[in-house]
């Protein structure tokens, strides 16, 4: 494609997305199903370029006015994803100038707010968790994330297929905290592999495998995830069951679990159990109060641990929806509670890393709710074998209360996981 076709299309698609009305990734996938004409490499450019231009924002609108041509154009050449010579034969002799001139542009120059291209409600709360690991954070968000599969142990081996792999022209490592995961660098067409098509891989990230890991779900039990959306932890969880037992997975979205089920069949797992329903106190969860043995809450949550891979929910979130959602979390969380019996594990997780979708919940719900007793997640984890655990956790006296997970310090997305044991009766 020329390249000035191929700026023009990026400049349309970056300028739908930052309309910021769909989830950027919705927004790209219907641009490529109402514009078949490009080729695999044409479509890494345009979602390259506007994935750069979310996560670089603030630097561009700062950079763009001096520029020319509609504002969309400007921001999809300052984040074009491909060679600068193949780029500046799209552009007129004025934008070269101007892009030579950013170009030249010193960060050391820059303001802070340029430099980490976050909005200014979300900065404070991150400097006030992490003091001098705010930038290595920010660097870390700049960068996609890695690639991490996760094996299915019901029917395979992770040397095994890590082999597999190998022969498939797909080298990968160990993921270092889970036992089950695979992480490879760039991005392969992973499900062209047989792997894939048969089941004995998943795409998740290790973070995810890692609260799965937690539930610590056995033979026979009978296990709710609460929020399994598509399932990507009802697949793992299932999976450490050994196909036994009873999974519940419950989400309000319909349409969510439709995407569980194609997942369902090539895990070849059939103790899982998806349904629909209305809301947290729906009846369904009301016959089965006192009845499981664990209970995983992956609640709704801002996303913000998701930045590498979801850079536009920093714009698209605000501290009015983040205040919403933790009305949302402790009503869930305090529904789905009901459903354990006595001596059961119950787990509250999220992918954000803002205090207030976590420990604050975590907290308040312990206060109102003295009958579940607050587990070490450190501990929890050591004695799951997962190599230095405490290092993944944060929080309590002795620092391994929660799971507590960053991209700069794990390579993982942000997780958050407080868990709790129901006292047995009398
Ligand atoms: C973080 S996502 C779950 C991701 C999923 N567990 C996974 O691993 O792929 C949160 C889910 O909560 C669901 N949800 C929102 N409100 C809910 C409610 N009141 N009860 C149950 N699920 C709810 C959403 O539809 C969404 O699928």
């Amino acid at each position: 494609m020329h390249p000035k076709a191929l700026l023009e299309a990026t400049a349309d698609l970056v300028g739908l997305v930052l309309k910021f009305d769909h989830p950027a990734d919705a927004v790209v996938s219907r641009f490529f199903r109402e514009h078949r004409e490009f080729g695999p490499r044409e479509r890494a450019t345009l979602a390259e370029t506007v994935y750069t231009v979310l996560r670089k924002k603030n630097l561009f609108d700062h950079l763009s006015p001096s520029g020319s041509g509609s504002k969309e154009r400007r921001m999809a050449i300052l984040g074009f994803h491909g060679p600068r010579d193949f780029l500046k034969s799209a552009l007129n002799d004025t934008e070269k100038r101007w892009l030579d001139n950013c170009d030249a542009v010193d960060e050391a120059d820059l303001l802070e707010r340029h430099r980490h291209n976050l909005p200014e409600w979300l900065v404070n709360p991150l400097k006030a968790q992490l003091g001098d690991g705010f930038w290595p954070l920010v660097q870390s968000l700049q960068q996609p994330a890695p690639l991490d599969l996760r094996v299915n142990m019901l029917n395979d081996k992770r040397a095994d297929v890590q082999k597999e792999l190998k022969l498939a022209g797909i080298p990968a490592k160990p993921t270092p905290f889970s036992p089950w995961g695979l992480r490879i660098d760039g991005k392969p067409a992973i499900n062209k592999v047989d792997a894939f098509a048969r089941g004995a891989v998943e795409v998740q990230d290790e973070g995810s495998q890692l609260l799965a890991l937690l539930l610590d779900a056995h033979r026979g039990e009978m296990v709710v995830d609460f929020c399994a959306g598509a399932g990507g932890k009802t697949l793992a969880i299932g999976a450490s069951m050994r196909n036994t037992g009873r999974l519940y997975a419950f989400d309000v979205s319909a349409h969510r679990l439709d995407a569980l089920k194609p997942r369902l069949a090539r895990s070849k797992l059939s103790n899982v159990h998806p349904a629909a329903i209305a809301h947290e106190r729906d009846d369904r969860i009301k016959r089965l109060a006192g009845k499981i043995d664990r209970v995983l809450v992956d609640a709704p949550c801002s996303g913000l641990g998701t930045l590498r891979r979801n850079p536009d929910l920093k714009w698209r979130q605000s501290a009015k929806s983040v205040a919403e959602l933790t009305a949302k979390q402790t009503a869930i969380l305090q529904s789905a509670a009901r459903l354990l019996k006595p001596g059961g594990r119950l787990i509250y997780a999220t992918c954000s890393v803002l205090p207030e979708e976590n420990e604050a919940i975590a907290e308040a719900f312990s206060v109102v709710n003295p009958d579940y007793v607050v587990q070490e997640a450190g501990e929890l984890l050591t004695s799951l074998k997962v190599e230095n655990a405490a290092s993944l956790c944060a929080g309590g006296d002795s620092g391994l209360r929660y799971l507590r997970l960053w991209p700069h310090l794990h390579a993982t997305d942000g997780f958050f996981a407080a868990v709790w044991a129901r006292k047995q009766l009398g």
